[in-house]
Parts: C-alpha cells; structure tokens; sequence
C-alpha cells in the first residue's frame, strides 16, 4: 500500500496536468476560434456521448468518495481531482468541433491517473470503486480510439485535398502569363509586393461597406483567427527594436529592475511569514517586540519605499529606451515607405498610428516587469501553501485561480471589438482635427466654420460615446469575475480553518494566510488584470504593428550599388506604367537624354509628364520596360545615390516651417553661408530675402504661406542650385512668377541647366524653345519630338499648341526668328 502522501501527489499530478492541458488548448483555441473541423455527425454524438459517460463515471466516484469511507484528508485531494475530471470531461463535451490534441492528451491523462488509481484502490474494502474505475477505463479507451480515428480521417482528407489544391496550382495560367508583372517573373528589383491588407486602408468610412463579403470574413479571421499568430508576429517584428543590446545604461537598469523582482518574490512570503511568527509568538504568551521590529523592516524594504521606489527609478530609462526605439523605427519605416503608401493614407492617421508606439512599450513592460514575476509569484504560492498547509488548499487556489484566469481572457475578449471601435474613432477624431486646422485657409475661404465645427463635435461625440461603450462593459465584466476571488479565499480559509481546529496548523499560520493572501491574491487578479490591459495595449498597437508590416512597394534591392560621380546619362526604354493597373499613365516610352542636353515635356493637362519624372525619381516602379542612369537600371542602383542625384524644381515646392536659411539648407545640410547666399543670387531672390525684417532668418510659416508664389518658386531654384545635382527636373519651374521675374529665373534656369541632364515640364511653350528637344505626351505616350523648329514645320499637335497659346503670327514669328 502507498504512503496517502504519494497517493496525494499523484491527485494533486493528475489535476494539474489536466488543468494544464484544459487552459493550454483553452488559451490556443480562444484566438483560434474560426478553427473548424467538420466531422461526420454520427460521430459527434458518440464522443460526446463518450464523454458525458466518463464524466460521469468520475462524478460517481466522487459521490463514492463522499459517502464512503475513507479517512478525510486522502479522500478529499482524490475528490478534487475526480470532481475536475468530471468537469474537465463535461466541458469538452460541450465542443462543438473536436480539438484533437486537448481530446487526446485529456483521455491520456484520465486514462493513466485512472489506471493507477484502479490498482492502488484494487485492494479496499468497498469492490464497487474498482468496478467504477475499470468501467470508466473502458469508455476513456473508447472515447481515445474514437479521437484517434476521427483525427486520422481529419488528416487523411486534408491530405487529400492538399494534392488536389497542388495537381491545381501545377496548371499552366495560360491566360494569365502575358500579364504577369516583373515581380512574378522572378525579378523583383527589390520591389516588395503591394501590403494586402485592409486594416491599413485609408478610410473615412467607419462601416465595413467598403470591404466585400469575402474581405469581411478575411478582416474577421483576422481580428479572431489569427489572433494570437498575428499578435505574436507583432512582437517578434518588434523584439530588436526594444532589446538594448548596446546601452549599457538601459542594461543595468534591467539587471537592476530584475534583482528587485527577484528580492520581492523572497519578501512576498518573508513579511507574513514575520507576521506569523508575532502572532505565534502573542498566543505562546510572549512579547514579540523584536520580531514586529524585523517585520517593519521587511515590510519597507517590501513596498514603495524600499524595493519598490528603486524599481521604479530602474524603470524610468527602459521605459525611454523603448519608446524611443520604437516610435523612431515607427517614423523612419513611415518615412521609407513609398510614395505609392503616402499618396494613399492619410497623414494625419499614420501620425496617430506612429504615436501609439507607447501601447506597444506598456506591452512589454507589463510583460516583462510584470506577467513573469506574476508567473513565479503563482508557483511559489502553490508550493508556500503545500508546504504550510495540506495540498488541498494548494489545489483549491489553483483551481479558482484558472477558473478566474479563463473568465478574465473570455470577458476581455467581449470588449476587444468595443476597444478597435474606441481606437478607430480616436483616429478618427485626430484626422478631423488635422484636416481642419491644415487646411484652414480653405475652411476660412468657404466660411465652413460651422461644417467644420460640427463635423469634429460629431467625432468627438462618437468617440466619448464608444469610450462610455467600453468602459461600462469593461466595469462589468470585471465585477462579474472579481466574484471569484472571494470565494476562493473562503473556501481556502475554510480549509485552513479546519487544520487550525484539527492542530495540523497553528493560529499564526491563519495571520500568515491573512497576509500573504494580499500578496498572492495580486499575482492572480494581476494577471488577469495585465491580460485585459495586455489585450487592451496590443489591441492600440495593432495599427502600429500592421504599419510595420507594411513593406515599401519600392525599396532597395539587395546588392543595389551606390552610385558616385554620375554623369546623368539617362534612357526610358519602353517604359510602362500604371498607377492601378487599370489604366495605362505610360506606354512604350522611348526618351535618351545625354548630359548638358535639355529636353521638354509637353502635353495636355494629365498626360504623364509628372508620371514621366517620378518613375526617373523611383517614386514608383516601371511596370514594364527600363529606365536606365548611366547604363544602370534604376532599380539596381540605391535610392539615395539615386536621389542624390537628381535635383527638382517643383510646380508647388514645399517650405517647413522655419526660417529661410533652414528651408535652403535642407537641398545641402553642410552648405555654408555663403554658398547659399551664393544660390539665391543666382536664383535671383537674394536682394528680396535682405529686404525682409529677419533677412535670412524670416519664417516662412506653414508651408511657406507667408512668401509669394514666386519667392517660393525661387527658394526652389536656389535649392536646386545648392544642390548641384547632375540631373535636374524643372517642373513648371516659372508657373508663378510675372513676366519680369520669368526672365530672370530664366537666365538662372539656362546657367543651372549648363552640364546637367535636364527635363522641363511646361505649359508655357515660350519657355522651352530653345530646349534641345521637346517630347510632346499624349495619354501616357510619346506622341511626337524634335525641336522647337522641327515640331513646328510638321504642323502636328505641337504646333497646334504652339497657335492656341501664340496665334498664327506668334508660330510665324518664333520660327522665323529660329
Ligand atoms: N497617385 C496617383 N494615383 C492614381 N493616378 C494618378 C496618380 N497621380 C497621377 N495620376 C493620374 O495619372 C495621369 C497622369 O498624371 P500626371 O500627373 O503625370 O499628368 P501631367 O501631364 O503631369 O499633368 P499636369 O500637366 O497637369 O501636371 C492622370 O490621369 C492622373 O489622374
């Protein structure tokens, strides 16, 4: 016969183990819950037949137990676990599609705790437990052999279907091969595929309308599905960025951080332990000065004031470590990804995205400062109450406690979709807020303060009603499982009440219990606490991740060269694009442009000649055909040396919000002074920026609002200048400028273009004629070239261009002059 204390260990093994695997499968399938497995329905009743049998095969033992004749203590821990089988069995019945690895583990365990019990009970005095033990056996085997053959069949089918899936995939697509793009013909220049995914969309709409039904099952899966693989993608996706593997600083914080965690989980059970020791002590008739002495000292050194304050000192560099890792990796992903991201998001959204970088930092704090300590505190409880008290009450916490856990991750994922709703109007509130003030000019010129005034009330209003959605559910389904708690505390009392009346523990112990029960009562509503704002942080983060996930649609490929010296060579051969693979923005465009020579771009209004220019930028990437730099295809040289390269007079130049000299010096960081004086002298703005109050030092205010058209035209120029790029763009360069001032940033224009690869976009033909050749685009096409002269002579599109801006005299005139 075995000691009751092996027997006791087997109970409190079986229980755990099975509890194990019931939160395990639990925790796997609560984010997995789209999982289906169909199975025939004859066999769902017989399982769950099976195991509504076993179930309550264990509860009969149960009542056997209670009602039969063993000594308390033995029966009570092998009550426990019978009374968890029977649960853990009537649960998993209640599936309504098997979760093969759960059905199999928990028929093992049961099967083997039942198969041991069977032969240790063999010899007691009642026969019918036995009898009870070995008929449960039989169906545990049924029900395992049952499991292994629908699992078998599952597997079998999905085989199937996989070769049948494969045989597909082996079919030619004939129809589809001449459209295959550049990435699916295997050279992808570096080109990632475009992010499918619709949780990045930018949209105003809050509904899911936009999304077809497939694609809201898709978001479905992906908010439930694939949970927990997505949000465990997102923190592997940000680990490096938080790691501080070279601050040392921020290393022996951690080291520090850990050393408190490690000394508090010691003092978690030192100070009640002190606590019972006083009161052991009071009751044995004795005054126990020095030991309540000893507890003050440990109790300081237990809170705020001890470890706690040096904690929180540790804390303050990791938690700035982290943020600033990420929420940079944040700006400088955004600022990497291509023009194709930034023309289709929204700025003001993206801003938001990058600033709840500080969910993701809570994240990981609570995960590492708090969950894993939690985790040990949960332990060590369990073996502090074996070890003080018999298992049973060891058992008994744990018990409640995953009882409370699994209510807690069930509940908080009642309110996951409520937080999604609360975070999308926050953005939503911020993007209203940013559109408006952005644009206030045009607010103000159309008078729409009161549109406006309502519609960021409207968002605001949604956004405190979705808060006071969350809250109250939040409030309730914390009261709900805060219910638990205290009964588990009850019933744990209860129990040691009993050993304290049956002499197997001391009134000190009970003082003990007292307060160590505050101690180990916060790992447990702590966890289930840090899991609802683990949820709640992740579920902020989310758009945050996704964004990260974004791949830019251009990047560098790898091996790209970093080009110096570039002469500015520059062919479009065969160039195709489109912005939305619908329609056609370039088509077989042929141009060759050496250095020194100027070509023009003309053509109506939304022809392409913009498009022309932000494929030679690689804002976008071919579709089909070549651009080539110097023989280099662009996409095999690295986009700064690309950029580098390249300088840009803009149709609408962008000026930041600072002082002019800040503004030129942004075309070369290291320019001097004088350089720049230098560049506005030849772009002929250098005695009007004198004349203003601050000279160089003026602000320009929000996108250099307060400068004219053309002085900001001119900054552009003198930014070219200082640039000093071999390639040059001039995109309407002296769209807004007066005739004057035109032919002085002309004469600028023609020194600047001295040596330099140069492209003119233009309207006005009177300042192209003497371009060394001029490309007429037609619909995306290269639809006639020449010069100035020649074009003219061939009386095409664009001599009739040239007469509706000159009139017959002014063609008469202009190439009589030539
Ligand atoms: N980001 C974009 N997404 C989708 N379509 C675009 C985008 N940018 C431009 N287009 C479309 O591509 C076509 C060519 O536009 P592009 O800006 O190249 O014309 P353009 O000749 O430079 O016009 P303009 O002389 O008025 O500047 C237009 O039909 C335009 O609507």
């Amino acid at each position: 016969m075995l000691s009751s204390n092996l027997r006791n260990v087997l109970h409190v093994v079986a229980t755990l183990s099975g509890l194990l695997i019931l939160f395990t499968t639990f925790l796997l399938s609560h984010g997995n819950s789209l999982q289906s497995n169909p199975v025939p329905r004859t066999r769902y009743f017989r399982r769950t037949f099976l195991a509504w049998l076993t179930a309550l095969a264990f509860a009969s033992e149960s009542v056997f137990l209670v009602t039969g004749s063993y000594e308390f203590e033995y029966s009570l821990n092998q009550n426990i676990a019978v009374v968890f089988y029977a649960t853990g069995w009537a649960l998993i019945s209640l599936r309504t599609t098997p979760i093969f690895g759960e059905g199999i583990t928990f028929c093992v365990t049961s099967g083997l705790y039942s198969s041991i019990i069977t032969v240790l009970d063999w010899s007691s005095k009642a026969k019918i437990l036995p009898i009870i033990q070995i008929a449960r056996l039989v169906v545990i085997l049924a029900l395992f052999i049952d499991y292994i053959l629908q699992w078998a069949s599952f597997r079998l089918s999905h085989m199937l279907k996989d070769q049948e899936h494969s045989a597909e995939e082996a079919q030619p697509f004939l129809s589809n091969g001449s459209q295959s793009s550049t990435a699916e013909n295997g050279l992808s220049y570096g080109t990632a595929a475009k992010p499918a995914d619709p949780q990045f969309e930018n949209s105003e709409s809050e509904s899911d309308d936009e999304y077809g039904r497939s694609a809201r099952s898709k978001k479905k899966q992906q908010k439930t599905g694939n949970m927990w693989a997505s949000y465990r993608d997102g923190i592997k996706l940000m680990m490096p960025y938080v790691v501080p593997r070279h601050d040392r600083k921020v290393q022996a914080c951690v080291v520090v951080c850990l050393g408190c965690l490690v000394a508090n989980r010691f003092l978690n059970i030192l100070v009640p332990r002190q606590l019972g020791i006083v009161a052991d002590k009071l009751f044995a008739g004795q005054l126990p000065y020095k030991d309540l002495v000893i507890y003050w000292a440990l109790y300081i050194l237990h809170d705020d004031a001890g470890l706690g304050l040096i904690q929180s000192l540790a804390k303050i560099p990791i938690q700035q470590f982290s943020y600033r890792q990420i929420t940079k990796a944040a700006f400088s992903h955004v600022m990497g990804l291509s023009m194709e991201f930034h023309s289709s998001r929204d700025s003001a959204e993206v801003m938001t995205t990058i600033e709840q970088g500080r969910s993701f930092t809570r994240v990981l704090e609570v995960m590492i400062l708090e969950i894993i300590p939690m985790l040990f505190d949960f332990v060590i409880a369990f073996g502090v109450l074996i070890f003080k008290f018999q298992s049973s009450v060891a058992l008994c916490m744990v018990i409640a406690s995953f009882i409370f856990l699994t209510l807690q991750i069930i509940t908080s994922s009642w309110n996951i979709r409520f937080r999604r709703r609360l975070m999308r109007s926050m953005r939503k509130q911020a993007r209203r807020m940013h559109q408006a003030v952005e644009s206030w000019q045009t607010v103000a010129s159309f008078n729409m303060f009161d549109y406006e005034n309502e519609r960021f009330g409207g968002a605001v209003d949604t956004y405190l009603t979705r808060r006071k959605n969350w809250f109250i559910r939040d409030a309730f389904t914390s009261a709900l499982t805060e219910i638990i708690m205290p009964t588990n505390f009850l019933l744990l009392s209860s129990l040691v009440v009993y050993e304290i009346y049956s002499k197997q523990a001391t009134p000190g112990d009970f003082v003990f219990l007292l307060q160590y029960w505050s101690y180990f009562v916060w790992p447990i509503r702590g966890l289930s606490y840090r899991y609802r704002s683990i949820i709640a942080n992740l579920t902020d983060a989310e758009r945050l991740i996704t964004l990260m996930k974004t791949p830019s649609s251009v990047c560098d490929q790898e091996g790209a060269l970093s080009l110096t010296g570039i002469k500015g060579h520059i062919v479009f051969d065969n160039v195709g694009f489109s912005y939305d693979n619908k329609r056609q923005s370039a088509q077989d465009i042929n141009i060759s442009a050496s250095p020194g020579e100027t070509v023009a771009l003309v053509g109506r209004t939304g022809s392409g000649k913009s498009t022309l220019m932000k494929l030679l930028m690689r804002f976008y990437d071919v579709s089909a055909g070549k651009i080539t730099i110097d023989g280099h295809d662009l996409r095999a040289i690295t986009l700064g040396s690309l950029r580098d390269s390249i300088g840009i007079v803009p149709q609408d130049p962008l000026l930041f919000n600072s002082s002019i000299m800040e503004n030129l010096r942004y075309a070369r960081i290291d320019a001097t002074d004088e350089e720049i004086y230098e560049a506005c002298r030849s772009a002929a703005i250098h005695d009007k920026i004198l004349t203003f109050p601050s000279g160089y030092q003026t602000h320009v205010g929000e996108h250099g609002v307060k400068l004219s058209g053309g002085e900001v035209q001119r900054l552009a120029v003198a930014r070219a200048f200082l640039k000093d790029a071999p390639v040059l763009i001039l995109d309407e360069a002296t769209s807004s400028v007066d005739t004057e001032t035109e032919n002085i940033i002309q004469d600028a224009l023609k020194k600047l273009r001295e040596k330099r690869t140069t492209f003119v976009l233009a309207h006005r033909l009177s300042t192209i004629v003497d371009a060394d050749r001029i490309l007429v685009i037609e619909d995306g096409t290269l639809a006639e070239q020449g010069t100035h002269k020649e074009l003219l002579k061939t009386g095409g599109r664009y001599s009739r261009f040239w007469e509706a801006q000159f009139g017959k005299s002014g063609s008469d005139k202009v190439s009589f002059s030539d």
